[in-house]
């Protein structure tokens, strides 16, 4: 297979996953060294208003994978483009609640696709490098263990890197080490949670939030905020205020 050349503003995630894709395979399965992976469609979802899928490619888009092996390990992979719109924290590094989120995503889809309908209770990431948006990285997601209705899962994230022969090429050394514990749903709290599969489906389309109501919302809830908790005194943070801090560090 030739390697896929990769300009600046091109998706690194297809490019990557052209490196990975097991040729001979009709779909988008991919090969690792010790097991085949799935890819699973947001689209197998069905009804769900997923966060990460909100914003669209700019920001970030991603393709995931999970392995089909019923083995008592099984492992999600995600290949992630993280953009340069709205990625940031730290100007010019990409916000770590969206590296840590990358991590929760693959370690939430695996225990869901390995049949523990969990959420996540705790999640602790360590954070080893900084990234720069544009950038591709991978998650590489595993369970470490289960007890009764826990469930503790690893996820790692490296960055792909091109080469300067213009391939693609997964960096050893790790961006962020996430750990996490997810509870499966109590039984006797499940009927509370509607899964996509068992959304209500009584015929008629679910109201949808407009960005118009959402800036409705939030101009009364400040307002009310305003009047009850900020002193008078008080005033909004400038907007340059961060630009100057920035400049004079
Ligand atoms: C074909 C269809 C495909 C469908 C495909 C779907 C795909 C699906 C993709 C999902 C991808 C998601 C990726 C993002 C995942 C989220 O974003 S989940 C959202 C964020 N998390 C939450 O909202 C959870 C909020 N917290 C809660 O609801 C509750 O605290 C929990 C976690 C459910 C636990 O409550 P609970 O069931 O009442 O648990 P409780 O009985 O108190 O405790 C059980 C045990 O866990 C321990 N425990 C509880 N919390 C903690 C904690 N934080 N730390 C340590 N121990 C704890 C307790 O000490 C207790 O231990 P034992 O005494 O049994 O030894």
């Amino acid at each position: 297979m030739s390697a896929p050349q990769v300009g600046v503003h091109e998706s690194r995630t297809d490019a990557y996953l052209a490196l990975l894709v097991n040729n001979s395979s009709s779909d988008n399965n991919i090969s690792t060294s010790s097991r085949t992976v799935r890819e699973v469609s947001y689209q197998d979802w069905g009804r769900s208003a997923n966060f990460t899928r909100a914003q669209g490619a700019e920001r970030l888009d991603y393709r995931l994978f999970v392995s089909d092996d019923e083995t008592e390990h099984p492992t999600a992979h995600i290949v992630a483009q993280i953009g340069t719109d709205g990625t940031e924290g730290v100007p010019g590094f990409v916000h770590g609640g969206l590296t840590s989120t990358l991590a929760d995503t693959a370690m939430g889809n695996l225990a869901w696709h390995a049949g523990y309908k969990a959420f996540t209770a705790n999640l602790n990431v360590d954070f080893r490098a900084p990234l720069s948006p544009p950038a591709c990285v991978v998650v590489d997601a595993k369970i470490e263990k289960t007890e009764g209705r826990k469930v503790y899962l690893s996820a790692d994230v490296f960055e792909v890197q091109e080469m300067q022969d213009g391939t693609l090429a997964r960096s050893n050394d790790v961006v962020a080490e996430a750990t996490s514990l997810f509870i499966v749903m109590d039984k006797a709290k499940e009927t509370a949670v509607t899964t996509p599969d068992t959304a209500p489906q009584n015929g008629a389309s679910t109201p949808r939030v407009t960005n118009d109501d959402i800036r409705d919302h939030t101009s009364t809830c400040v307002a009310s905020v305003r009047e009850t908790l900020f002193s008078p005194g008080w005033s909004t943070i400038e907007k340059d205020y961060l630009k100057t801090v920035w400049a004079s560090t």
